[in-house]
């Protein structure tokens, strides 16, 4: 095994990130160490790299940026049991405390004392990474590196989707980037039916419907409300997920649910957002979810087998494939323009 590897680090407190050679590192107690068979881009690295506030906030450069990862294990370091070399793994990537009030109540998704591997400590973007023993997921063998690598964003997916009862319910779905399409493919493996999908982007909408929406939406050129009332005949979807971080679409999308329906919400707003609480949710009965994260371990069992099922239209999702990290800097750039959809990388030997 090479003794050095190439990484995307995040050198310096400000726009961008390097591609650094840097010492394979050894796994310390607890920890396994893994070849990465394949990683992909999250919206998070984006914010990493652009620097913005919650980096700036967060993040202590120099480090290794990258949290989705689909890898073969390696080495494991003292006191692991329960995994072995040869293994193929991949990763959930909060680190939960298991002491707090909540991981006692089971409720590991939102631990109190979550450290996230990328965001709090060294990440994934390098030949060879890092990965704590208890976070590590087994994966069939069978099972394709890139969508093994898929399994921790589709984890937010499937807890958006199936928040709620979904089979043959009329679900909008609002923003239509890497992890709206993957709500897409899970509410439609799912059942539900129409799927409306509301996306400014151009590039999206196409990607949306090679995804399996029923129908698309540009909410800048129509109104996504009157747009879904004529498709449900009046009557407004039953079921809302929220996957653009966009105030207007969380207005719209509200305002298109039927009295009683179920709105799930995983986009994060950039600001605080006003809205007429007691006409678009109270008097309209809504149950209405916050989502975060994954359920460990009941979200990765769910993905694996949603995967497995075949079911899912992951290929149209995954539109870049880079062999390496030499064109990083492309690859962040046309995702930050918004003109892909998920992008992998197959780290080289
Ligand atoms: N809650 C969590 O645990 C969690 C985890 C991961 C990501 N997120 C959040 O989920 C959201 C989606 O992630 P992503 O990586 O796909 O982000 P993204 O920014 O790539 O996608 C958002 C999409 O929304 C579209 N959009 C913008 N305005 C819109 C409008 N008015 N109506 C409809 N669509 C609109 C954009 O064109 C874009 O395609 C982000 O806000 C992200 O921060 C939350
Ligand atoms: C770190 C963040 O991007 C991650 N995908 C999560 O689910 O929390
Ligand atoms: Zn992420
Ligand atoms: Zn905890």
């Amino acid at each position: 095994m090479a003794e050095k590897m190439p990484a995307i680090m995040k050198t310096k407190p400000a726009y961008g990130a390097e591609l650094v050679e840097v010492d394979v590192p050894k796994p310390g107690p607890g920890e396994v160490l893994i070849r990465v068979l394949a990683t992909s881009i999250c919206g998070t690295d984006l914010h990493i790299y652009e620097w913005n506030e919650w980096a700036q906030s967060r993040i202590k450069p120099p480090q290794i940026m990258g949290h989705e990862v689909a890898g073969e294990v390696i080495e494991v370091g003292p006191g692991v049991e329960d995994l072995q070399e040869g293994d193929y793994i991949s990763a959930e990537t909060h680190i939960v405390c298991g002491k707090c009030y909540a991981c006692k109540h089971n409720r590991y998704h939102v631990c109190q004392n979550t450290k996230i591997f990328g965001v709090d400590m060294d990440g994934v973007f390098a030949t060879y990474a890092i990965v704590p023993a208890q976070n590590a997921w087994k994966n069939p063998k069978d099972m394709k590196p890139e969508y093994a690598s898929l399994q921790e964003p589709l984890g937010n997916a499937v807890d958006t989707v199936l928040a709620g009862p979904i089979a043959g319910r009329s679900t909008l779905i609002t923003g239509a980037g890497p992890l709206g399409l993957l709500g897409i493919t899970v509410a439609k493996a799912s059942g539900a039916y129409p799927v409306i999908v509301s996306e400014p982007s151009d590039f999206r909408r196409k990607l949306a419907k090679k995804v399996g929406a029923d129908y698309v939406i540009n909410p800048f050129e129509e109104d996504p409300v009157e747009v879904v009332m004529s498709i449900t005949d009046g009557a407004g979807v039953e079921v809302f997920l929220e996957f653009s971080g966009a105030p207007k679409a969380l207005e719209q999308g509200l305002k298109a649910t039927t009295p009683g329906g179920r709105v799930s919400l995983l986009g994060l707003f950039p600001r605080d957002v006003t809205l007429d609480f007691n006409n678009l949710i109270i008097f309209k009965a809504l149950e209405v979810h916050g989502i975060t994260g994954r359920h460990l371990w009941e979200t990765w069992y769910t993905v694996s087998s949603l995967i497995q099922s075949g079911k899912l239209n992951l290929d149209p999702i995954i539109t870049h494939k880079y062999k390496g990290f030499d064109k990083f800097e492309e690859a962040f750039e046309l995702m930050r323009a918004g003109k892909t959809g998920k992008v992998v990388f197959f780290p080289k030997e």
